[in-house]
């Protein structure tokens, strides 16, 4: 089965590739528009680019598989918190979602994103680094490295192809 991914951050296509193995699958990374902000201000605002790449993925890419992987703020009594989320299309279905782990920034980086900035060079210029968003990412500095974005996104990847499997054992189930 072709699975394009609607991103060509490493980041994002490792992730797909640990969730998606074996020989059934073939894997490749294609440009998608989120059709969303380029930083995302809500779950509801990133859910919305999740999906909107993963079609845009899959039609672009002509695979049966879509898949859309974003990032995004959502802003709640506990503070500004980094939400992930990712979408898997397949067609003539709902796409499948599934959310990532979650962790509040700190007010000086959340301050910069809620007057407009893009968390991806807030970050770089936050810690002095180059590209963070396609290293260890915003949740990899301020987890101190336990969890970077790549096992974030990875852990998002495995519950959309869970989904995906367990409704295909689903349907093929009741055709027996
Ligand atoms: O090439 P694409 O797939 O767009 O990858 P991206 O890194 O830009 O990822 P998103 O568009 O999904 O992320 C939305 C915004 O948030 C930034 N961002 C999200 N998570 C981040 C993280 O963990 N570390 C640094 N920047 C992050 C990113 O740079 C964008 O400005
Ligand atoms: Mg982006």
């Amino acid at each position: 089965m072709k699975v394009a991914v609607g991103s060509k951050n490493p980041v994002k296509i490792r992730a797909a590739k640990a969730a998606f193995i074996g020989a059934d699958y073939e894997i490749f990374a294609i440009d998608a528009e989120s059709g969303v902000s380029d930083q995302p201000m809500s779950d509801e605002e990133t859910i919305k680019g999740a999906v909107n790449r993963a079609i845009a993925a899959a039609e672009k890419g002509e695979a049966e598989i879509g898949i859309g992987l974003e990032g995004g703020v959502q802003q709640t009594p506990y503070g500004l918190l980094l939400c992930n989320w990712g979408a898997l299309a397949v067609n003539g279905k709902e796409p499948f979602i599934a959310g990532g782990a979650r962790i509040p920034l700190p007010d000086e980086v959340a301050r910069q994103l809620l007057a407009g900035s893009e968390l991806g060079p807030v970050m770089d210029e936050y810690v002095k680094k180059q590209n963070v968003r396609e290293k260890e990412g915003a949740i990899g500095i301020f987890t101190n490295g336990q969890i970077n974005r790549s096992e974030m996104f990875t852990h998002v990847m495995k519950l959309l192809a869970g989904q995906f499997e367990y409704d295909r054992n689903q349907t093929k189930q009741e055709k027996l």
